[in-house]
Formats: structure tokens, sequence, C-alpha cells
């Protein structure tokens, strides 16, 4: 749980109490983001941010995506306790990643009867990542997997609006266009919707896009910045390759199949894994980068932007993206990131080129269909 505390010291000033300055990087990442000296006339002040313990859990823990999620969690300074929770073998995995001489605490849970362990799993939680769901097999849409993984993100969804309804919300479990909607619709019918704190990750098309681009421009594959927007699949995926920075020039030859391969990168390690899955490794990379964002943020570091699909009426700059993208109410655009989730929805569309607007036309379309099924399996039923 994040919780700011500020300790405010005014007295008298005394050259032997040393002036000392942590801009951004706090020494422990217990202590605060700014530990501030001042000095006004002979009064000195110190205000210290302190931050307490952060709790992330992972429902999914036991999955090709959440083990190794779990593992970059573990490990991660940031991290307090972790708490694993899945529908099978989060026992194993978390004694496993208990061995770690990291500093995180590893809890582990199943369901158990009414509940129980799920409720165990979040109560006191801040952040929640769910990569819980079925992944494609070649040959299937991410469409595909609503029918089995609606279902799943309504019920952790219901858990979530339950134990830890202010907690952080990521989702990754797809269809993501649809199951984000979804678990809006659970939260709203809870009362406990805070736009702000709810995200689809989509942070593997941007990590995608940075290598492929790297990949045709030549230069460091960790350099580059491509906004991608809209959604999470196929063709709703539109990089915006003139934003590229530091700013580069695709070759004209080469913009189609480049455009595709980020569109269509799942479908090459769906292919490439014949059956077994599909990305899981760098999909925990992308997760895990949009985690410690926001926990990072949650600790007071300021300027972050990550991209992520988010619901355009209720956060800060989002009315503006709404405007242009047709009225739709969930798109993926760079966030900027505070310890309570979104501050402020980027938009980059304006600055589209005419080949880019195409792309989001085809965008638009397909991202429509795909908000109102996961809305309407909502409205169908109750997640109570
Ligand atoms: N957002 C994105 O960019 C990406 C999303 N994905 C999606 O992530 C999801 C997971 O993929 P993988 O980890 O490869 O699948 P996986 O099958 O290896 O793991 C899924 C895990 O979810 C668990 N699970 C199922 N129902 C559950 C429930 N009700 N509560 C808790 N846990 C439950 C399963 O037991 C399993 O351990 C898939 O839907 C996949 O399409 C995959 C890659 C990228
Ligand atoms: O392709 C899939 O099914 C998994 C996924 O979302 C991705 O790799 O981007």
């Amino acid at each position: 749980m994040v919780k700011a505390c500020t300790f405010a010291f005014v007295g008298k000033w005394s050259p032997a109490i040393p002036t000392r300055r942590y801009p951004s990087a706090p020494p422990q990442p217990h202590l605060a983001s700014q530990i501030r000296w001042e000095r006004e006339g002979l009064a000195c002040e110190t205000s210290i941010n302190l931050i307490s313990s952060s709790r992330p859990s992972v429902l999914g823990a036991s999955g090709g995506i959440g083990q190794p999620l779990s593992l970059l969690l573990a490990i991660s300074p940031l991290v307090d306790e972790l708490s694993l929770y899945d529908v099978v073998n989060t026992p194993g995995v978390g004694a496993d990643l208990s061995h770690i001489n990291a500093r995180a605490k590893i809890t582990a849970y199943l369901p158990g009867p009414d509940s129980a362990g799920l409720e165990k799993a979040l109560t006191g939680c801040d952040i929640v990542v769910i990569p819980a769901g079925i992944p494609r097999k070649p040959g299937m849409t991410r469409d595909d997997l609503f029918k089995i993984n609606a279902g799943i993100v309504r019920d952790l969804a219901a858990g979530v609006a339950k134990f830890c309804p202010k907690a952080l919300v990521l989702i990754i479990s797809n269809p993501v266009n649809s199951t984000v909607p979804i678990a809006a619709e659970v939260l709203k019918e809870h009362k406990v919707f805070d736009p702000t704190r709810l995200f689809g990750v989509t942070s593997l098309d941007v990590v995608r896009a940075s290598t492929f681009v790297a990949d045709v421009a030549g230069g460091d594959r960790t350099k580059y910045k491509v906004p991608v927007v809209g959604g999470h699949s196929g063709e709703t995926i539109v990089p915006l390759l003139s934003q590229i920075s530091p700013s580069v020039s695709i070759p004209s030859d080469k913009l189609d199949a480049l455009v595709n391969r980020i569109q269509f990168g799942g479908d090459e390690v769906v292919k490439a894994k014949d059956g077994a899955g599909s990305a899981t490794l760098s999909m925990a990379y992308a997760g895990f980068r949009f985690a410690e964002a926001l926990l990072k943020a949650g600790q007071g570091e300021t300027g972050i932007v990550e991209p992520a699909y988010v619901y355009l009426p209720g956060v800060p700059g989002g009315k503006e993206v709404q405007e242009i993208v047709g009225g739709l109410e969930y798109f993926a655009v760079p966030i900027e990131l505070g310890p309570n989730g979104v501050v402020k929805a980027t938009n980059p569309l304006p600055n589209a080129n005419e080949y880019e607007k195409k792309l989001l036309e085809k965008c638009y379309e397909g991202l429509k269909g795909n908000i109102a099924k996961g809305v309407e399996f909502i409205g169908t039923q109750s997640s109570k």
C-alpha cells in the first residue's frame, strides 16, 4: 500500500546540519522521493516524504507470463511484498521465488473455498496485474479468446472491487480491447470505478516498435521511442512512425512492412511457438516495465510517460483524444503517470500524417466493435 507521510521540522539553522539534496532518485526506495533542506534566513526546514510498503499482486501468476513477470517483480527493490494468485500451482511458484535473496516477501494463494484465496491475495494490494487467461494458438485471433477470458477477467475484477478497490489495475489478458471495458463495467457496477487507475497494458507494442524500427533504420534498439496508439490487436495497433524519437526516417519501400510487423508481431510468436502459446517472456518484460513505471511514480518520481489503453472520458486530457477518435471511449495513448495512476493522457494524434490517418480510420472501426462487445458482455449479467 502506498502511503505518503510528510514530516516537517522547522527550527534554528545550525551550520552543523548538512545541506543535502536528493533531487530525483531517493537513496533507498523506502525513503523519500525528495528530502529537502531549505534555508530561510536562519531557519531550516526539512521535509521528508516517507512512502511505505508496496504490495503488488499477480493474478495468473503460474502462467507463461505470470511466472517471469512475478520473478521480475520479486527482485525489484521497489516491491515489499508480492502476492501471487492462480487457480493452479501458486504454492510451487511461491516457494521457488521465496528462495531468492531479494527484499520482497512472497505470498502465494489458490482460490480455496468461497474466494478466500482471492480475498487474501488482494487485501492490501496497491497494484494488481492480471495476465490470467488462455493464450492464442496458430490460426486464432485475440477475439477468439473472448469466450473464456471475458469471464475470467470479470470475476477477477469483481475481486478487485471487493478486496482492494483503490488498487491500480493492469489488464494483460486478451483481448485487451474488450477485457478492459469488461473490468471497467464490473468496477462501475460495484461503484468503485476510478478511470485513472485502470490500464490495458499495451507496452509490448511499444517495445516491439522500438526493436523493429531499429532493425530497419539501424541504431540502438533501446533508444527509439515510438508512440503506438489505438488498441492491442492487428489493425487497431497504430504506430505513429512520423513521431519516432530520436527522429528517424523510414524508407518508403519499407514502411508498409514495418507497420505490418508492429501490428502483427504477436502472430510471429504464436506461429513460432507452434501451439505452445503466445508471447510470454517479452510480455513479462513489457508488463514489468509498466508496473515498474507505476511503482516509481508511486515513490514520487515525476515525468514518467508510458503507453496504456484507458477510459478516455474519465482521465485528464482524455476528452481531447476522444473528440479526434470519433467518440471512442477506450484508446491507447502515451500516459503521464503519477502515484494515483493517470496524471494526463497525451495526444499525439493531431501530428499524425496522411498515411497514419488512414491507419487510424481502420483502427477506429475495429476498436468500436471490440469495446461494445466487452461492455455488452457485462450488460447481460451481474458480476456481483
Ligand atoms: N497484453 C498483451 O500485450 C499480451 C497479452 N497476452 C495475454 O495474456 C494472457 C495469458 O497468457 P499466458 O501467460 O501465455 O497464458 P498461460 O496459459 O500460460 O497462463 C495463464 C494463467 O492464468 C491462469 N488462470 C486461468 N484462469 C484463472 C483465474 N480465474 N484466476 C487466476 N488465474 C487463472 C492459468 O491457470 C494460467 O496459469 C493471454 O490471454 C494472452 O493472450 C499475451 C501476450 C501479450
Ligand atoms: O499475440 C498474442 O496473442 C499475444 C499478444 O497479445 C501479443 O503478443 O501481442
